[in-house]
C-alpha cells in the first residue's frame, strides 16, 4: 500500500495557482526528489503535506487516514515528519536539552499516560540514550551543551535533522537539507540521509537544488513546473528532459517555455 499520496493538491494565492491538482503517492522504502524550476511550487507542496499550509481544494492521506484538515501538529503525531524551523524552538536552551525534548515529545506521542514518577525516572536514562544517539548522528554531540542562540548556521542545519529524526516518523521531509553548509557539514547529513534509505520502512522526500544529490540519493523524481506535476519517473529518464536540463544546466529548452 502507498503510504502518503495527495490527491487534486490545490492552492491560490489570490489569482496565482502556487500548487495545482498534484497527484502523486510515496511508497515506503523509496527517496522520491521534488524538482523543478525556481518558484514551481516545491516548498508549497511540502507546506501543504506536512500542513504548514491549508490547501484550497484536494487531500493529503497517510496510510489511507485523511489528514487533510489536520493541522501541522497532528500530522506530525500521524507520522509525517519535517524538519523544524528552528524559529520555533528553544534558543535559550542547549542543543541536547532541544533534543531531549523531541525524543521526550515523540515517545510521549506513542504512549500516552498519566503521571508516573517511576516511568519519568526510569525513562530519563533511555531518553538520554536515544538524544545521545540522534547527537552522534548529526556530528553535533561535541556541542551538545552550547545554547542553540549560539549555534553557526550550519550546526542549525544538522539539529534541524537531529530533531526530526528525534520525532522517528515514518516520513521524512528533507527541504534543501544541506543548504547554507560547508563542504565539512554537507556530508554528514547526506550521510545520515543514505542511512535512513536503509530502512525500507520509511518513505523519504528530498527538494533539491543539487543535481548530483539528487543523481546520487533518488530513486525517483518527480518534477514540478508552474505548481503542476509535469514528470515522475527513474532519475536517468527524468534528469534528460529539457525542462529539467534546463531547469538545472541551462540548457536552453522549448518546453520550458
Ligand atoms: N504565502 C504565499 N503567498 C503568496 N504567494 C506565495 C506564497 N507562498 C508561495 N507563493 C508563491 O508560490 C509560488 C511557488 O513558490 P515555492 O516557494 O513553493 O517555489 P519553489 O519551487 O519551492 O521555489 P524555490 O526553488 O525558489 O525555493 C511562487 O510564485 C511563490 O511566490
Amino acid at each position: 500500500m502507498s503510504l502518503l499520496a495527495t490527491r487534486d493538491l490545490t492552492v491560490r494565492f489570490g489569482g496565482h495557482v502556487a500548487v495545482d491538482a498534484v497527484t502523486c503517492s510515496f511508497e515506503p522504502g523509496t527517496l522520491t526528489a521534488i524538482v523543478g524550476p525556481n518558484g514551481a511550487g516545491k516548498t508549497t507542496y511540502f507546506n501543504l503535506i506536512s500542513g504548514q499550509l491549508r490547501a484550497s481544494a484536494g487531500s493529503v492521506t497517510l496510510g489511507g487516514r485523511d489528514l487533510s484538515r489536520l493541522p501541522a501538529s497532528e500530522r506530525t503525531r500521524a507520522g509525517l515528519g519535517r524538519a523544524f524551523q528552528l524559529t520555533n524552538l528553544f534558543p535559550r536552551l542547549s542543543v541536547l536539552e532541544n533534543v531531549r525534548l523531541a525524543v521526550q515529545a515523540s515517545r510521549e506521542g506513542r504512549h500516552r499516560r498519566g503521571l508516573n514518577l517511576w516511568s519519568v525516572w526510569s525513562d530519563h536514562g533511555a531518553l538520554r540514550a536515544r538524544a545521545d544517539e540522534v547527537l552522534a548522528a548529526v556530528a553535533l554531540r561535541d556541542k551538545e551543551e552550547e545554547l542553540v542562540a549560539n549555534l553557526p548556521h550550519g550546526d542549525q542545519r544538522k539539529l534541524e535533522v537531529a530533531l526530526l529524526m528525534a520525532l522517528e516518523p515514518q516520513v521524512f521531509m528533507f527541504d534543501e537539507p544541506t543548504a547554507g553548509m560547508n563542504a565539512a557539514e554537507a556530508p554528514v547529513i547526506l550521510d545520515l540521509i543514505r542511512r535512513l534509505k536503509q530502512d525500507r520502512s520509511k518513505t523519504i522526500l528530498l527538494v533539491e537544488h543539487k543535481m548530483d544529490v539528487v543523481r546520487e540519493l533518488a530513486d525517483r523524481i518527480i518534477v514540478l513546473h508552474n505548481g503542476a506535476l509535469v514528470a515522475d519517473g527513474k532519475p536517468a529518464e527524468v534528469i534528460a528532459l529539457p525542462i529539467v536540463q534546463e531547469a538545472y544546466l541551462g540548457v536552453a529548452a522549448k518546453e520550458a517555455a
